[in-house]
């Protein structure tokens, strides 16, 4: 079931980690950490508190550097000033990169014209129609739940047609209805590329095909999902990160 990091794979990989690294001063946040994520893959980031997930992914989505090794997306290695790789990924994190005095429309429309999408005031309509905030089109994210402000997050992502979709935590702080949502959005991704953190083993599971477990930093362990069991990912997890089954919250 636990399988070797997929570096060696012979299809061209769309994300490549090589000996990454993100120190903080004394805090090693991601220690010299590599895998591969091949095209139409869904990869979950599993780990306890400070493990170094949302590290790792924000370094993917080009909003941390790190402190050494590389990042390659579709071949291209992230640099600083080449921006145009960016295009070709969606991210939803922690902050809602929302404008919160625009309404959600113009929320997208700002995003679309930023993008330079082709007929950008039906591509606003449609992914507001596919996160099911057709309705609510013209209120300010500001007068949002948390979970009504993490669809239109995930609009926003989706807007610009990304190859590679990077969401952190998605599951938290969202009602069972909003997690069906989610996955109903994620499904119409197709077979693009999802990268996402989290802690929800259960939901993580049905939805990865592989789990990467971080602790303290390192990559602990690579397991196929799909040749998986939830109870037998469970005990791999919790092998992973040194504790018995059930000793880590969920
Ligand atoms: N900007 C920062 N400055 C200093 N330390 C940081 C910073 N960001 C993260 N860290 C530290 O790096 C380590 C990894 O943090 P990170 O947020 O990546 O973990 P995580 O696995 O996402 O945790 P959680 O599940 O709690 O969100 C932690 O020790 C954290 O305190």
């Amino acid at each position: 079931m636990t399988s070797a990091p997929r570096t060696g794979r012979a299809t061209a990989a769309t994300i490549r980690v090589d000996g990454v690294t993100k120190t903080y001063g004394r805090v090693t946040a991601v220690d010299d950490v590599s895998f591969a994520v091949d095209a139409g893959e869904t990869v979950g980031l599993f780990g306890p508190n400070g493990a170094g997930k949302t590290t790792l992914l924000r370094m993917l989505a080009g909003l941390v550097r790190p402190t050494a090794g590389t990042i390659c997306l579709g071949g291209s290695a992230l640099t600083p000033d080449d921006h145009t790789v960016y295009r070709t990924i969606g991210v939803v994190t922690h902050e809602s990169m929302l404008y919160d005095d625009l309404t959600a429309r113009e929320n997208l429309r700002f995003h679309a014209a930023l993008h330079d999408i082709d007929d950008a005031a039906r591509r606003c309509e449609s992914v507001l129609e596919t996160v099911n905030l057709a309705g609510r089109a013209s209120r300010r994210p500001a007068e949002f739940s948390h979970g009504l402000r993490k669809r239109l997050s995930l609009a926003r992502a989706l807007l610009h047609r990304p190859d590679v979709l990077l969401l952190d935590e998605p599951y938290t702080g969202l009602d069972q209805r909003s997690v069906a949502d989610l996955a109903a959005v994620l499904d119409t991704f197709g077979d693009r590329t999802v990268v996402l953190t989290t802690h929800d083993l259960d939901r993580g599971f049905d939805r990865c095909d592989r789990a990467l477990v971080v602790d303290r930093g390192r990559l602990e362990t690579d397991v196929d999902l799909d040749g998986s069991s939830a109870t037998a990912f469970e005990s791999a997890y919790h092998a992973a990160i040194g504790v018995d089954d059930g000793a880590e919250g969920r």
